[in-house]
């Protein structure tokens, strides 16, 4: 039984590396276009939603193309419904268009009609729960990283019974080198279609997490394993780069409380958990405003990947995610990092004032 579970996690594995690896070359292009000032009308048809559309077109297209046959269950960030309008109906176009450029030239493929694309978009939307298999997709997660030629990711992880067993991570902008205190504040931005950029990372619960360059073919090779020194004066603090996803005047005091000295790393997405798995940074901290819901997709395969490389990732009072509730978390707080700097960091939480 346990050898036919393996087989089943093995090709599904990769199964979506190949899918994110495709949606990667989806958004690399658009994201091209944007720095080359080829912007289409903002009002009408935003190549940003042609890219988060797109993308998720391609990860279900190519996942159903690995696993034919296979029952598919997704819990996907988009939907197709404003695209079925009679004013979506130029966006739609658009993003069969760039969907076919991709699955034509990359995987051979016949192309197909927008009808068949907007039914691949709107396979993301199950419920998700604590029973059972889903997928679970962010087809682009920093869309405002994306547009501003900054970090972003496309997440794809699978739950089995409220569990993520496997998680993977595309980062068309991440330098396959770690992101150093030299690299400033916002580590590494701007660096679209360089030598050198572009990560893929991939686990799978109980077998360890992986990272390689996007480019390429097959599974990541370059086994992950955190240091657990518990040194505080070698950790930094990694959190979002947008101000108003994360409470930036309490993650400085509990900094300052760890006796923290490092500028934080601010970085657009999951690509956070990627840099965290590879030790770029030991401390991966997010307090959104009161009353914001997280969403299972913005933390699903980041999180597996964080595991499996050693972290523990858990709310603000320690207590794991847990990703069988549906579409939201539901939580106050998140925070990730190696043991014994995720206890001290618990504490520190529990001491300082919100
Ligand atoms: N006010 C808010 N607070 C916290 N997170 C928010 C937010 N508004 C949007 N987000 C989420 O933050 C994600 C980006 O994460 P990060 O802050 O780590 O870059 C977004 O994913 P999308 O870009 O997929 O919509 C979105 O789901
Ligand atoms: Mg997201
Ligand atoms: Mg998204
Ligand atoms: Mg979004």
């Amino acid at each position: 039984m346990q050898q036919i579970q393996a087989t089943v996690l093995d090709q599904e594995l990769a199964a979506a590396c190949k899918a994110v690896r495709l949606a990667s070359v989806l958004c690399q292009q658009i994201q091209q276009q944007l720095q080359a000032g080829e912007k289409v009308d903002k009002e009408d048809n935003s190549p940003v939603t042609i890219a988060d559309y797109g993308a998720q077109a391609v990860v279900v297209w190519s996942l159903q193309q690995s696993l034919a046959g296979q029952p598919f269950s997704m819990v996907a960030e988009e939907d197709a419904a404003d695209l079925r309008s009679e004013s979506g109906r130029i966006m739609a176009d658009r993003i069969t268009e760039v969907v076919n450029s991709v699955i034509t030239a990359h995987a051979p493929a016949q192309p197909l009609t927008t009808d068949q694309v907007l039914d691949l978009i709107d396979q993301g939307a199950s419920e998700g729960g604590s029973e059972g298999r889903h997928w679970v997709l962010d087809p682009i997660d920093g869309t405002r990283g994306f547009v501003g030629q900054r970090q972003y990711a496309v997440c794809l992880g699978r739950l089995q019974q409220g569990q993520v067993v496997l998680g993977v991570l595309g980062c068309p902008n991440l330098p396959q080198q770690p992101i150093t205190e030299a690299d400033g504040l916002e580590g590494a931005a701007a660096k679209v279609g360089s030598e050198g950029i572009g990560c893929l990372f991939a686990a799978q619960r109980g077998q360890g997490a992986f990272v390689g360059p996007l480019t390429g073919e097959g599974l990541p090779q370059q086994r992950l394993g955190l240091d657990d020194s518990g040194d505080m004066s070698a950790v930094r603090f990694m959190e979002s780069y947008e101000a108003k996803h994360n409470d930036f005047s309490f993650t400085g005091r509990v900094a300052k409380r760890m006796g923290v000295t490092q500028a934080p790393l601010r970085l657009d997405s999951q690509a956070k958990y990627g840099a965290l798995a590879r030790g770029d940074a030991a401390i991966y901290i997010r307090f959104p405003r009161a009353g914001y819901r997280e969403k299972i997709w913005d933390h699903c395969a980041g999180a597996v990947i964080v595991q499996e490389a050693g972290a523990i990732i858990s709310d603000a009072a320690g207590t794991p995610l847990d990703f069988g509730k549906g579409r939201y978390l539901d939580l106050v707080g998140i925070v990730a990092a190696p043991p014994k700097v995720h206890a001290a960091l618990l504490k520190a939480i529990s001491e300082v004032p919100a």
